[in-house]
């Protein structure tokens, strides 16, 4: 024991060390701030307390950005569904809004504020999430979104594998349950989707049209929906194409509207005028969400020839926004508008593959007008056509406005039908008028007669005006003549005096 006292030195020996050892460390200090430059001491400085506050800290942050390699992040949007359903009494404030034009006493929906935090317990793990926002250099896109996930380390590998996976599973049961559903137009100003809560009636039950065809429509529904592994197995993107083209007023519109319903699909309305290029187009449509219906209604009128493309500069996707104004007054001397080449690569070329579980819907009310590249087979998958009213879509018509299945006015009424086009827009307008079916019919009745006799008055006014027309040629071929003959009496007299 005196041998280990003997052993520890004295008060003054550790002093005069410790007062050697801060010398020394000061000295080397000097030198090498004199040594050193300022920047590189900042780095070793960084690195050296990256390194120790990583190896000492038990957290680690995942960051999931709302958009992943140039699309709209799947991940993002899972987190977006399933988060507002873990608000608790730890969170502290909370974003609600009802945007149900339809209903605005209906109770608010909640969602989550930026910078605020949610806590979730998972399999024993605690993890803590925040939305948060950063300015885009974009000056007209919309500002960057990002979640920022926190747990401990020792949990990276089971988030991962179980916690995420968990959350996109719980995100597509609550999408396929969704009570609302939403119809999103896009804003070219604010560059960004606006939404309006799609509150349409429109149901196979109630639509006007042939049964064959409705019922071989919902079948083909039906098995788009289960054939998820098949698409996977014969290397197809999840996707349905529908082409409906007829005259105004057949239903087109209301068959969309119908088509939501019946899929619970939100419906994005695209305007592809307003569309700048198709780089734009690119944009517009990867920030598209799964499970909807992308719609582009009179398609006719809305693409470029895709000839117009050599005229106009391309702009890149990865473009810099920035650039493009910077550049832009030299390289865009106007906006080219969406090429059809533009439109068929996000149908079925590369671009394609982005999302699943969607279907496009395109409108027009003159096929003949389309270009035959957007026709060919495989690329809208189904070619609807909705035409005018049949006696069968009327007794349809009549149960729905009317609330009737037999009349003794409807032989009369589908004779007249048989007779006359006449769209279902126009019967559901005569149909509407009253509440009293008798009187309801016999309006509808006495339109399609003055439409059959303004159709035969303008028929005989065609005729009339054909029979002008012939008389003028005639006349004018007499002149022609007459003109002729007085030029030969002139020559002649000319020739004889
Ligand atoms: N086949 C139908 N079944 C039931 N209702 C219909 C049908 N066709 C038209 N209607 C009624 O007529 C209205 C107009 O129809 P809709 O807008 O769907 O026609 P459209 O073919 O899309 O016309 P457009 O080509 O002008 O866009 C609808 O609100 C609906 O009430």
């Amino acid at each position: 024991m005196a041998s280990l006292f003997k052993e520890i030195p004295s008060m003054s020996t550790l002093l005069s060390a410790y007062a050697s050892i801060s010398t020394l460390s000061m000295l080397i200090r000097t030198i090498l701030n004199e040594m050193i430059p300022k920047r590189m001491r900042d780095f070793i400085n960084s690195k050296f307390s990256d390194f120790f506050s990583s190896y000492f800290s038990s957290d680690f942050t995942f960051i999931i950005e709302d958009r992943w390699q140039a699309v709209h992040s799947e991940t993002f949007r899972a987190i977006e569904v399933y988060l507002p359903t873990k608000i608790g009494p730890s969170t502290r404030s909370l974003l609600l809004g009802n945007n149900d034009s339809n209903n605005i006493t209906a109770p608010p929906k909640p969602g989550i504020p930026v910078d605020t935090k949610v806590i979730d317990d998972f399999q024993g793990m605690r993890l803590e999430w925040t939305l948060r926002e950063k300015e885009a250099k974009k000056y007209y896109f919309r500002n960057k979104r990002f979640f920022e996930l926190n747990c401990r380390k020792k949990d990276r590998e089971r988030v991962v594998q179980s916690y995420l996976p968990y959350i996109s599973s719980t995100a597509e049961s609550i999408l396929s349950k969704r009570e609302t559903l939403n119809l999103y137009t896009y804003d070219h100003e604010g560059s960004m989707w606006e939404s309006t809560v799609f509150k349409h009636p429109a149901s196979f039950e109630t639509l006007a049209m042939d049964p064959d065809l409705k019922d071989s429509i919902i079948r083909d529904l039906d098995l788009f929906l289960q054939r998820k592994k098949y698409f996977q197995s014969v290397g197809r993107a999840w996707k349905r194409g529908y082409l409906l083209y007829g005259p105004p007023g057949t239903g087109k519109s209301t068959l969309v509207a119908a088509i939501a319903n019946y899929l619970r699909f939100h419906i994005y309305d695209l305007q592809l005028q307003g569309v700048r290029n198709d780089s734009d187009l690119r944009r517009i449509l990867t920030s598209t969400t799964n499970r909807s219906i992308l719609l582009i209604e009179d398609i006719d009128c809305s693409t470029k020839s895709s000839r117009s493309r050599t005229h106009t500069r391309i702009p890149n996707d990865d473009d810099n926004d920035d650039d493009d104004r910077d550049q832009g007054n030299n390289k865009i001397s106007f906006d080219p508008g969406v090429t059809l080449s533009g439109l068929l690569n996000f149908i079925d070329g590369l671009w394609s593959s982005c999302g699943d579980e969607r279907i496009i819907i395109f409108t027009t009310n003159y096929k003949e007008k389309l270009d035959p590249a957007l026709l060919r087979p495989g690329r809208m998958d189904v070619h609807i056509y909705m035409g005018h009213c049949t006696p069968a879509g009327f007794k349809k018509l009549a149960d729905t406005y009317l609330g009737i299945k037999d009349h003794p006015l409807f032989k009369c009424t589908e004779e007249l039908i048989q007779s006359v086009a006449i769209t279902p827009a126009e019967v559901a307008q005569q149909l509407m008028k009253c509440e009293d079916a008798q009187l309801a019919l016999e309006s509808l009745m006495e339109f399609i007669n003055a439409k059959e006799n303004q159709i035969k008055e303008t028929e005989a006014k065609k005729d009339e005006e054909e029979v002008i027309k012939q008389e003028i040629v005639v006349l004018r071929k007499d002149v022609k003549l007459g003109e002729k003959q007085d030029d030969e009496i002139e020559k002649r007299c000319v020739y004889l005096t």
